[in-house]
């Protein structure tokens, strides 16, 4: 898929995550040359430094790399989940992309997590209220998003069920009586209910069956396909980047080190580490 240039929906430069206190040689001795985040002088961590990328409207974007590698870290900050150190983003249908979102004021940080971006995180925990209903949970994001009306927001999370293929008459049930697989769909179910442009993915199927785990990454795909969603796709398992996304870029410590066409990177892997999880997928 080929995507113009100009017309990028989330824009990142130099997202930048340090845990402690760095000094300014910090982010020179730290790094993938170094094989370490920790740096040196002041055991400060770089989580993640120097990411920069242009996600275009549609594409599905993949960070893939090891345990620790500093991917979710990269997600975490563009859905404030965590403050960022350094570093800034904008995001097209907020404000025309003119304004820096991580500098935005808390409300309007909910206002763009609840209409314009949706997050499924690797614990459906972290992403689903488990005192409340899979319906409840659906309804909660179209309520934060400003919708009163019972019976639209009881039809849509219906609607939202079926197409993620939860039985419908399971709505008025709570999360935790169902299987690890369909705790997934009901928080991808959430994620999508405002149809954001943007949705990130974070180890959504690290911890399933594989059998489950096909399954939910097909869903991902039709989804994908169906309503055009823009999304960043974090996984240490290449096989997962392979079957969703467009585009990667690979991270060791903390770092992207390198950055290309799924295809391309899995055909012809240039850097030493990318090579290693290629071979590992062989
Ligand atoms: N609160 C924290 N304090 C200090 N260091 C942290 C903190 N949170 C994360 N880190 C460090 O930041 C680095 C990046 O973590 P991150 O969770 O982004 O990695 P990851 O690639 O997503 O790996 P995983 O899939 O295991 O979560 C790791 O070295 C981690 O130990």
């Amino acid at each position: 898929m080929a995507f113009n240039q100009d017309n990028w929906l989330l824009r990142v430069r130099n997202l930048t995550k340090i845990y402690g206190e760095p000094n300014e040689r910090t982010l020179a001795q730290t790094g993938p040359e170094f094989g370490s985040n920790i740096c040196p002088e002041t055991e400060s961590i770089v989580a993640c430094a120097d990411i920069s990328f242009d996600l275009y409207p549609g594409e599905v974007l993949g960070i893939v790399g090891e345990s620790g590698s500093g991917k979710s870290t990269v997600v975490k900050m563009l859905y404030f989940d965590l403050e960022k150190t350094f570093g800034a983003a904008w995001l097209k249908p907020y404000n025309d992309g003119l304004s820096d979102i991580l500098q935005e004021s808390n409300q309007r940080k909910r206002y763009i997590r609840n209409n314009l971006m949706g997050m499924v995180y690797q614990n459906p925990r972290d992403g689903l209220n488990f005192g409340f209903s899979s319906g409840g949970n659906i309804a909660e994001k179209l309520i934060m998003a400003g919708q009163m009306n019972v019976g639209n927001i009881r039809a849509r999370a219906s609607d939202l069920l079926n197409k993620t293929e939860v039985p419908v008459q399971r709505m008025d049930n709570r999360p935790g009586t169902f299987s690890g697989g369909m705790q997934q769909r009901v928080q991808i179910s959430k994620a999508i209910a405002n149809n954001p442009p943007l949705l990130f993915l974070d180890e959504v199927t690290t911890g399933l069956d594989v059998s489950v785990q096909a399954k939910v990454l097909d869903l991902i795909r039709e989804l994908q396909t169906d309503l055009g969603i823009a999304m960043i796709v974090v996984s240490h398992d290449l096989s997962v980047i392979r079957m969703l996304t467009d585009r990667v870029m690979v991270m060791k410590n903390g770092r992207i080190v390198e950055s290309g066409l799924t295809d391309q990177i899995l055909q012809d892997p240039q850097h030493e580490y990318s090579q290693l999880l290629v071979s590992s997928l062989l």
